[in-house]
């Protein structure tokens, strides 16, 4: 499945891209950026609009769990992401709330190379993890790593994300995602249409 991230863009935009692109996508991820820029209102508005995907809102929480889970989902979102590293109290904190309100926690790994933490988190109950290579990062990483993770991430639900593309898929296919997260290669295109069909090609449905 495809997860757009709607990243360091406007409002109009970002409505724009998801006309043009809604037939090849599953999920709609409104960044961290976006939501920084606008509020909660964008997560309210997408989900009005397209009712049929599942948002997920990118609020990359890491302290005030319980608080910052129930903002994403009062405000529609049926996902939110929660840092690897945050205090396990946030985590499990947010994972009550999604479990309250029948949604959905991604533990985003940034920055997590240990697979102990990975283990950790499957103990304390997270059932969806994103192995993610930072905008800051990329490029400088190289992916060959990822399937070293192959038997931690067993029976997590995973996303992955970071600079990927049409040229780089085979590296993550490596460790079986459910979801892949794309940004800036659809976003980013002079014709998002035409890459978000490559990327459906590519990874398939
Ligand atoms: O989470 C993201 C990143 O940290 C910027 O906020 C992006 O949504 C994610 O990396 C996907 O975007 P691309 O890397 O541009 O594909």
């Amino acid at each position: 499945m495809i997860q757009i991230a709607l990243d360091r863009m406007g409002k109009e935009e970002c409505f724009k891209i998801i006309a043009q692109i809604n037939r090849y996508i599953d999920y709609i991820e409104i960044g961290t950026g976006v939501i920084k820029q606008y509020g909660m209102s964008i997560v309210q508005e997408m989900k009005k609009f397209y009712p049929e995907k599942e948002i997920l809102a990118d609020m990359k929480t890491c302290d005030a769990g319980k608080h910052e889970t129930l903002q994403a989902f009062e405000a529609g979102a049926d996902y939110t992401t929660v840092m690897g590293f945050s205090a396990d109290k946030t985590i499990i904190d947010s994972l009550q709330v999604a479990e309250e309100h029948r949604k959905h926690i991604v533990v985003d790994l940034l920055g997590i190379t240990s697979k102990d933490r990975i283990l950790e988190l499957k103990e304390i109950g997270v059932k969806a993890v994103s192995m993610h290579i930072g905008k800051d990062m990329q490029g400088e990483t190289s992916l060959d790593y990822l399937e070293d993770y192959l038997d931690v991430l067993e029976g997590f639900t995973i996303f992955v994300a970071g600079g990927i593309d049409p040229e780089c898929v085979q590296y993550f296919s490596k460790i079986n995602p459910n979801v892949y997260i794309i940004g800036s290669y659809i976003t980013g295109s002079k014709y998002p249409e035409q890459a978000a069909k490559n990327m459906q090609e590519v990874i398939g449905k």
